[in-house]
């Protein structure tokens, strides 16, 4: 089944900790360009999220989304923060969905006046869909929360807009009429996403400001917090769902139902050495896996090297933080020379070093039980 995470992103800190106080345990994945993200299951759930800081601004937010995306290939996107309201009915601390997100800053200057040429992205079917399931259910609203949910565009800009009369608040009204909210980085999710063969992304955010002139006052009555403590528990709800939805589209994919009486669930051909395993069918029904068994190498230094790779890949999946992906290398790199340099009858500190590594990546079941097929062989050479 797909455990990828689903990714959380964040521009202020207020934004960040909000979400990440969701979070069990979560642990630290550096990116070897230096951007942190957390990685952990949500408290009481299932979903794994990996959450990140972009930063104000779309073009931080473009770059870091993309960052993000490439690192944990997510099964969706949200991105969760404030935001200033654009329309009188919508009060401060509750929350704005994005059914597309604006970029509102393009345009041409003729001499006749400035022409608007904004792009749009739309959110897809079913990320909206589901969004709106979540908001009507209200579970996520349990502990008390009053914000209401509300479904329109976002308009997204370079400019944080505190005004009703400035030459900006009569752009966005004249041209941009429908926006409900305006930020600074729905724009840029939405482009890296859409780069990404559309990868599903909301944008989630809570009121704190009416773009009036009067956001220091709310910014002073705490309303950034109070706002986006609203946006992180609708967010996670909705990640819990998405989760949800991603295990049923999984375990329906392995159970087929069209899949034929007389054809069982999983069909095993292990080919091993140069046998060769040839499969005839006239028709195949649910999801087909070819993959060659993996067989464990006789030969120890090669099952070390191997065994780096896969901890390499467990690190960008996020199951392994930097830190002990990083001590678990390390002592591996020092098994496989003292492999090198010893001995067979003196097998002692590769063992050690092999136990080692199992301690520290013991939390990911199938890395442990490779280290100890390890540990088997090179006890074997003594
Ligand atoms: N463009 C825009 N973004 C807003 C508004 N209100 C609001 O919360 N945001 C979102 C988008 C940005 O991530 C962020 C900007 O808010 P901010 O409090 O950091 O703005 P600021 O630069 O005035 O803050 P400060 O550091 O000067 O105190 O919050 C708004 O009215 N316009």
């Amino acid at each position: 089944m797909n455990d990828s995470p689903i990714v959380v992103l964040t521009a202020l800190d207020v934004e960040y900790e909000a979400v990440r106080e969701k979070l069990d345990a979560p642990r630290v994945h550096r990116h070897p360009q230096g951007t942190r993200f957390e990685v952990g299951r949500l408290a009481g759930g299932k979903c794994r999220i990996a959450l990140g800081l972009v930063g104000k601004g779309n073009q931080s937010a473009a770059v870091l989304t993309e960052r993000a995306i490439t690192e944990f290939s997510p099964v969706a996107l949200l991105f969760v923060g404030v935001a200033g309201a654009l329309h009188t009915h919508i009060p401060l601390g509750d929350l704005v969905v994005a059914t597309h997100v604006y970029a509102f800053h393009g345009g041409t200057s003729e001499d006749d006046g400035f022409k608007s040429r904004p792009r749009v992205w739309e959110a897809s079917h079913g990320a909206d869909q589901l969004a709106r399931h979540v908001a009507r259910d209200r579970a996520w609203a349990d502990d008390g929360r009053t914000g209401k949910v509300h479904f329109g565009p976002i308009a997204a800009g370079e400019v944080v807009l505190d005004s009703k009369v400035s030459a900006y608040a009569r752009w966005i009204r004249q041209h941009f009429n429908d926006a409900l909210a305006i930020e600074m980085e729905g724009a840029g999710v939405a482009q890296a996403a859409h780069l990404n063969r559309s990868l599903p992304v909301v944008v989630v955010r809570g009121i704190s400001d009416r773009a009036d002139g009067t956001k220091e006052t709310t910014d002073r009555e705490q309303w950034q917090a109070r706002a986006v403590a609203n946006a992180a528990a609708y967010t996670v709800a909705l990640a819990e769902n998405l989760a949800g939805e991603e295990r049923d589209r999984a375990r329906s994919e392995a159970n087929d139902p069209k899949g034929s009486s007389d054809m069982p669930g999983t069909t095993r051909n292990v080919a091993k050495d140069n046998a060769r395993v040839g499969v005839q069918a006239g028709q195949v029904y649910g999801g087909i896996h070819v993959s060659s068994e993996r067989t464990a190498p006789a030969d120890p230094a090669e099952a070390i090297a191997g065994l780096a790779a896969r901890l390499q890949q467990a690190r960008t999946s996020g199951q392994l933080d930097e830190d002990t992906y990083q001590a678990a290398q390390a002592e591996l790199a020092a098994a496989g020379e003292t492999l090198l340099t010893t001995a067979p009858q003196d097998m002692g500190a590769v063992t050690l070093a092999l136990k080692k590594v199992r301690g520290l990546v013991a939390d990911v079941a199938i890395l442990a039980a490779e280290v100890g097929t390890i540990i088997a062989l090179v006890q074997g050479l003594s």
